[in-house]
């Protein structure tokens, strides 16, 4: 391998699975050095993981990018969204963070939601109205069943806010990860206090927020990371806003992410307030606005039927009539938090491919129907959808979205755009260039395109037929819950 031609950086995505870390040439974009190490997630009532497995899989991820990561000038850091970290006086946690897809918070949501001015209200305040992955639902339920655990806390953190932290000894966040917490608001550009105190948050327990652009902090003790004390540290950002970073979006391309959560989004001038909740009205990492959709059930419950139908992923067949909703998780887009999966038009002739296809199909049916929501309204239809994530590499996955879409799918080479996304912000500070910029200067969302094929609206209204008419037992709670 040649020898880098500009300074390096480090970007890192922690993520639900796991911790990924690139180290890049700033002058080219090439990944220099690469490392990667799994999480936990607890699988039982609700989805939790520790956090110091996050910095334990971050030391792994960069041990394995060896020298590389040491001579880095400047990190950054991209991280799941929503999760509610609580540390203690010393910076330890008091308990393990509460993710974005646990949703024992549903019922928290709906009554801060009730209570507190209506859908209408959130939309308008803090641009999304709060469901179960909303942090501020989590620190609501964390009060109601685990009040020791709130008495004990001393500093309230995001999975990236708690990453950055251990590297510069500061408590930082940005806007586009504040922006999911449902206690800050998108008109002011500020914390709520009006929300914080109706859930019993002192606001001093809470990050500063850094502006896009400004330096988190420098790394201040490297002993068991390969970083140089004195490393710039940037702000970092969630990982949806960290990925559009990484691809150098502009307005009127949209994104779709296949991963453990399902996203589909689009850079937008213009700050959201959608009251029916599909849209949450996130800030980006620059100074626009990133309305997004999320589903809770995408890689990982498609994969999860193909292992109970005994199939490889990609063992799709075509076939009509049968109908997946894979809601294993419970549902956030439509927020049906206590529902489960659902099969409809099962016959005998059912092949299993044909019902694995349908799990495919079920799961992108929520992200499509959300994708004109998220693009402004003069956006061209015929710009290609960009497909990333961990799915974007299957086939069955691209030809669904072609397929569900009608649209052009152009799905990057670069494989990890959360990472890139942060390390083009990294590379901004040293070069003071638009981290945007940065990665459109890299080339990193070039890659393939498949031409849009016709729409398959017979699909698209079945699926939303049995969306619609199985409604009552998709809200119901099952006997296992
Ligand atoms: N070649 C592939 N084809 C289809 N799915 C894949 C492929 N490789 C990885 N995946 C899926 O990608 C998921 C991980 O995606 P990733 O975007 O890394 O997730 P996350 O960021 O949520 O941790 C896994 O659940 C796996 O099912
Ligand atoms: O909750 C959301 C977005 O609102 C999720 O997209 C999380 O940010 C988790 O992302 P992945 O781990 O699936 O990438």
């Amino acid at each position: 391998m040649s020898a880098a031609e500009g300074p390096l950086v480090v970007g890192v995505d922690t993520s639900t699975q796991s911790t990924k870390a690139l180290v890049v040439d700033v002058a080219t974009g090439r990944v220099v050095a690469s490392g990667q190490a799994p999480h936990t997630v607890t699988s039982g009532a609700g989805r939790e993981s520790d956090p110091r497995q996050w910095w334990d899989a971050l030391s792994e991820a960069l041990r394995q990018c060896g020298e590389a990561a040491h001579e880095a000038a400047a990190v950054s850091i991209g991280g799941q969204q929503h999760g509610l970290v609580t540390l203690d006086a010393q910076g330890d946690p008091v308990r393990p963070a509460l993710l974005w897809n646990d949703v024992r918070s549903a019922p928290q949501a709906a009554r801060l939601v009730e209570e507190l001015g209506g859908a209408k209200f959130w939309a308008e305040r803090t641009g999304s109205v709060p469901a179960a992955s909303f942090t501020v639902t989590k620190w609501a339920w964390l009060a109601e069943h685990e009040p020791d655990a709130v008495r004990a806390t001393r500093a309230v953190r995001l999975p990236h806010d708690y990453l950055t932290e251990r590297l510069t000894g500061e408590g930082t966040t940005d806007r586009g990860d504040a922006s999911g917490t449902g206690w800050w608001a998108s008109g002011t550009e500020a914390y709520d206090e009006e929300i914080l105190a109706r859930v019993g948050l002192d606001p001093a327990l809470l990050p500063r927020v850094v502006r896009p652009g400004e330096v988190a902090g420098t790394v201040r003790d490297s002993d068991d990371l390969p970083f140089s004390r004195g490393t710039l540290v940037a702000c970092g950002t969630g990982d949806n806003a960290a990925a559009a970073l990484g691809l150098g979006v502009r307005p009127g391309t949209p994104v779709m992410s296949l991963g453990t959560s399902g996203t589909v989004y689009a850079v937008s001038r213009h700050r959201q307030a959608d009251p029916t909740g599909t849209v949450a009205g996130f800030a980006d990492a620059r100074g626009d606005w990133l309305p997004l959709a999320c589903t809770l059930n995408c890689t990982l419950a498609v994969d999860r039927v193909a292992a109970l139908l005994g199939l490889d992923r990609e063992a799709v067949e075509a076939g009509h009539g049968v109908t997946l909703l894979p809601f294993l998780d419970g549902e956030r887009t439509p927020n049906l938090p206590h529902s489960s999966g659902l099969l409809h038009g099962l016959r005998h002739d059912t092949t299993g491919g044909q019902l694995l296809q349908a799990a495919y199909d079920g799961a992108v049916y929520s992200l499509l129907a959300a994708l004109d929501l998220v693009l402004d309204e003069d956006a061209d239809p015929s710009t290609p959808l960009l497909l990333i994530g961990g799915g974007a590499r299957g086939t069955a996955w691209q030809q669904t979205v072609r397929r569900l879409s009608g649209r052009p799918v152009q799905v990057p080479e670069a494989r990890e755009l959360v990472a890139l996304g942060a390390a083009a912000q990294a590379a901004g500070l040293l070069t003071g260039e638009d981290p945007a910029a940065v990665a459109r200067r890299w080339n990193t969302a070039a890659g393939p395109v498949l031409d849009a094929v016709e729409r398959d609206e017979e699909t698209l209204s079945r699926l939303a037929g049995v969306l619609s008419d199985a409604a009552p037992l998709l809200e119901r709670a099952t006997d296992t819950d």
